[in-house]
């Protein structure tokens, strides 16, 4: 155990597995305070004028915040999409900021392709035929599907999920895989398996010849609002988008339009513009969409292995250690 004068003060602002608050507690005084919960709201102002650090997510840490956090040094996300801080201001004051890449990728991936074979072959429509008793005779034509296998993909963000996407999609459904980043990804040194199989691709391009587009990326400056009417304008008629990213790299008005008035035949999302999704959401009902409520990483194993990894980059920052996984400002 640490010394009374190593033991920090830590703010712990989404409710962490009750083994890794353990592993905290042992060496630091914890606060556990959720912001969203209007009766623990206080406790967490409270907590935010003395807390050297932060464990959390899904919250948004602006520059408010921040002013009432002066002792602050450092915040583990548990998340690896860092969106919702204020990355400015967590420069200007050298506040270190963790997230916990590489441990989601894989989940992400599996989650991802469920939307996209459950877009492409109409499977929670087909599902809720069945159990509404609406199955009285063999299906037509009007409820057939579309081939996923050998359809070419077009990825918009080619990091470590898109790539664990692209894994899925050339090696097991033999898809040819086009990608547009921000910079073309050296595949012999990250992803030899993909040689040959996945190409940095213009986005007009890729655009015009992708049967299924899936958007995997950040949510920035640059990207909020990326994909816009022209995009959707551009892609193949009949193409299929599927957003596992952030739901704001979308423009939600445009996705509708080309759903409704376009020639895009269906959408699967896992993110939104707005979270939970509002209920006067066209999106919600919209038979052509398939919406889920942002489980891309929602697994026991997963979410657990990414609680630990913010656990373990926190520990390792109070310490005075380099963490594992400290988010690094392009
Ligand atoms: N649905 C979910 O539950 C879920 C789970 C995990 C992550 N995410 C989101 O997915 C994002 C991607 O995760 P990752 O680990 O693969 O990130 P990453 O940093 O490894 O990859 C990001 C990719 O996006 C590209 N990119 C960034 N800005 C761009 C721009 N302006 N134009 C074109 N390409 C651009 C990068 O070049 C890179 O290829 C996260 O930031 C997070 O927001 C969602």
């Amino acid at each position: 155990m640490n010394s009374p004068t190593d033991r920090k003060k830590v703010l712990v602002f989404r409710e962490l597995p009750p083994d890794q608050l353990a592993r905290l507690q042992a060496v630091h005084e914890v606060t556990v305070a959720n912001p969203r919960l209007p009766e623990q709201l206080p406790a967490f102002q409270a907590a935010l004028a003395t807390a050297e650090g932060m464990i959390g997510s899904s919250y948004p840490v602006n520059e408010a915040l921040l002013a009432s956090a002066p002792q602050l040094k450092v915040i583990s996300s548990v998340s690896v999409g860092v969106d919702n801080y204020a990355l400015p201001a967590l420069a200007a004051r050298g506040i270190l900021l963790c997230h916990t890449p590489g441990v989601l990728d894989e989940t992400v991936a599996d989650t991802v392709f469920a939307l996209l074979m459950a877009s492409s072959r109409r499977l929670v429509e087909l599902s809720n035929l069945v159990r509404e008793g609406r199955w009285t005779r063999n299906i037509g034509e009007d409820l057939f599907g579309f081939d996923v296998h050998g359809k070419t993909l077009g990825l918009l963000g080619f990091g470590r999920i898109g790539q664990a996407i692209a894994r899925r999609a050339a090696l097991g459904f033999g898809m040819p895989v086009l990608y547009h980043a921000r910079r073309p990804v050296d595949l012999a040194l990250q992803a030899p398996e993909l040689q040959g199989r996945a190409l940095h691709t213009p986005m007009a391009d890729l655009l015009a010849r992708a049967d299924i587009v899936v958007a995997m990326l950040p949510l920035s400056d640059s990207t909020r609002g990326m994909i816009d009417a022209s995009v959707f304008g551009a892609m193949k008629p009949g193409a299929i988008f599927i957003n596992g990213g952030r739901g704001a790299t979308v423009q939600e008005d445009a996705l509708l339009h080309a759903l409704d008035h376009g020639t895009l035949r269906a959408a699967g999302l896992d993110v939104f513009a707005t979270e939970p999704l509002p209920m006067d959401s066209p999106l919600r009902t919209h038979p052509k969409v398939t919406a889920l409520p942002h489980i891309g990483s929602a697994t026991f194993e997963t979410r657990h292995a990414m609680a630990e990894l913010a656990t373990s980059n926190l520990l390792q920052a109070l310490a005075g250690e380099r963490p594992a996984a400290v988010f690094e400002q392009a």
